[in-house]
This record gives structure tokens, C-alpha cells and sequence, in this order.
């Protein structure tokens, strides 16, 4: 099966600062992906360079199978609304539905028409008149209605109101489930990407950090409470992610694809926002595990 997104070694490079190195990802298509990482971590560079907006500096990448926007048709499958969703302020909101329809052969009149009415945006109404919610709501709508095969959104719902930003993920997971649809989409709230993502994407500091099936690393990942810094009586199966320790027990995340018995830690099940948490406080390339915080 075709990857939606696959990239090889691929960095990119402003001056001497690398924005995005040695990513390597191979994420299949179909999915609801999520891109997580602290400020400045590269997310957005890797969505422009999906986006074929940035040429990598080393390695390659792949979209639905080609180089990025390589020419009318590679274009017309994925859509990419960028962080600030650039609007034309002089254009109202039908014109830029006419625009759209215009200038993609797939557009979707019926699905924008029917968008716009539920958001309850003014057809009339100038762009440069929108609140910065509103206009990212028409961003998103024209994203949509281009019926492209990948939506790359670069952190979509930041500027709604909780009910939009509930009200546009659920039309997100519709419109995944009624068409051929994959989506990568960044975002700072674990919680929105719990709700609608089935592959994780952490990036620290331009570099992937984990990347994976969402119900395997919930499978795969656990919390261990057991006595204090004792971290040589973890079996060397289990992959010790992060681990915070008190006068009385330590506590651990792992990771492991074997069963845990047989030790004297008590295992428990964690969240999404555990795992990212566990995997973001991590420092690259250490051997032991950082401690999170030492409570006296
Ligand atoms: N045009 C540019 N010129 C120079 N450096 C840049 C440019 N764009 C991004 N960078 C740098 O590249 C790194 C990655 O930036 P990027 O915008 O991809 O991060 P991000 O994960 O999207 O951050 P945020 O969560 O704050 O949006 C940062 O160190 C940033 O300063």
C-alpha cells in the first residue's frame, strides 16, 4: 500500500540551524496522524516540506508515492492549511468558494456550501473582516471541499472556540471515514490528538523521537512503581523511558513487547499523554533515563 507520507534521512537546514534532521518515517496511508513536539521542535517545517513549500536540504520525501507538488495533479490531491490560515482579505467568503471550485478539479460545491452554513459565516462578508477563528474555519473548509487525498493542517483548531474545535475534529474523523482521506495534523493538545488520532508523530528537537501506531504504543507502554532507584531490577527487555523517584517508591514508564511478571514493580496502564510526556522529557541518545523529578 501507497504511504501517505514517507520521508528517508531527510533534513532541512536554515543557515547553520538544522530545522529538521535525519527523519526517517513511513507513515501509511488512511491514518489520522498526529504531529506533536515543543516550540520550534520542526513540525511545521516538515508539514511545508510534505507541502513541497520547502526543498529538503539532504534526504528525501514522498507524498501518495511522488516528490511533492511536482506539478497540477500532485497538487490537487493534498491540501495544506498553513499556521496563520492565509485568507484574502479582500475576497468575501463565496468568492472564495467560487475561487476554490475555480481552481480544483474535485471541488466539492454541496460539502462547502453545507460547511459554511453550519459554521454560520455570512457569504457576504469580506475575509479581512473575519475574527482569526472564523477565517481559519473558511481555511479549513476550502482545505476540505478540494476533496484531496492528504489534508496536512498545521495546528488547525489553536484559534476556534471549543465547540468549533470540537464540531471541526468530528468533521475530520467523518470525512476520513467517507472518503479516502489521510491527515496529518500538529497540535500542542494531546487531548485533541487522543480524541481523533490513530499514529503518533513526537518530534524534539528536529529530530523524531517516536513515531507509531497509537493502539500498539498504548499496548507496549506502562507505568512501573516499585522501590526506590532500584533501576537495575527492571528486566533489560523492558525499555525504561522516563523515571521519577521519591524516599518511597520510583515510578517508571516503559516500554516492551513482553509480558511483565515476575518483579517486584507494580505495573499499571497509561495514557496517550503519559507516553508523550515520557518520551518528550527524555534527552536524546542517554543511556539511563533522566530523572523527572526527585521529591524529598
Ligand atoms: N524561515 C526560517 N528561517 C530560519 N529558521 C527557521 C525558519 N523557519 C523555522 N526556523 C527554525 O527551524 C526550527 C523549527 O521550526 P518549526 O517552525 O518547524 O517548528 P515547530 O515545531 O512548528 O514550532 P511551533 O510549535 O512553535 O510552531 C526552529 O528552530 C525555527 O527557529
Amino acid at each position: 500500500m501507497t504511504a501517505a507520507l514517507q520521508t528517508y534521512g531527510l533534513g532541512k537546514r536554515y543557515g547553520r540551524r538544522w530545522a529538521l534532521s535525519d527523519c526517517t518515517l513511513r507513515i501509511p496511508a488512511g491514518r489520522v496522524v498526529g504531529l506533536i513536539g515543543p516550540n520550534g521542535a520542526g513540525k511545521t517545517t516538515l508539514l511545508k516540506l510534505a507541502a513541497g513549500q520547502l526543498a529538503p536540504t539532504v534526504g528525501g520525501i514522498e507524498v501518495l508515492g511522488h516528490r511533492p507538488a511536482t506539478g497540477p495533479a500532485q497538487l490537487s490531491r493534498v491540501s495544506f492549511v498553513a499556521q496563520h490560515t492565509p485568507t484574502y482579505p479582500d475576497l468575501s467568503v463565496a468568492e472564495h468558494l467560487r475561487m476554490g471550485a475555480g481552481l480544483n478539479p474535485r471541488w466539492d460545491a454541496g460539502l462547502a456550501r453545507e460547511r459554511i452554513g453550519r459554521i454560520g459565516l455570512d457569504p457576504g462578508q469580506r475575509a479581512g473582516k473575519l475574527s482569526g477563528g472564523q477565517r481559519a474555519q473558511l481555511a479549513l473548509v476550502m482545505a476540505v471541499a478540494k476533496r484531496p487525498e492528504l489534508l496536512l493542517l498545521d495546528e488547525p483548531v489553536a484559534a476556534l472556540d471549543p465547540l468549533a474545535r470540537r464540531e471541526f475534529l468530528q468533521g475530520l474523523v467523518e470525512a476520513t471515514a467517507e472518503q479516502e482521506l489521510s491527515v496529518v495534523l500538529s497540535s500542542h493538545v494531546i487531548a485533541d490528538l487522543e480524541r481523533i488520532c490513530d499514529y503518533l508523530v513526537v518530534l524534539v528537537g528536529s529530530q523524531v523521537r517516536l513515531a507509531g501506531d497509537v493502539e500498539e504504543l498504548l499496548a507496549t507502554h506502562h507505568r512501573l512503581i516499585g522501590p526506590p532507584g532500584d533501576l537495575a531490577a527492571v528486566p533489560e527487555e523492558h525499555e525504561v523511558v522516563s523515571a521519577s523517584h521519591t524516599d518511597r517508591q520510583s515510578t517508571l514508564l516503559i516500554r516492551t513487547t513482553v509480558p511483565i511478571a515476575g518483579t517486584a514493580w507494580a505495573a499499571g496502564r497509561v495514557g496517550l499523554e503519559d507516553i508523550v510526556l515520557g518520551h518528550m522529557s527524555r534527552s536524546a541518545g542517554l543511556a539511563d533515563p533522566p530523572l523527572l523529578e526527585v521529591q524529598q
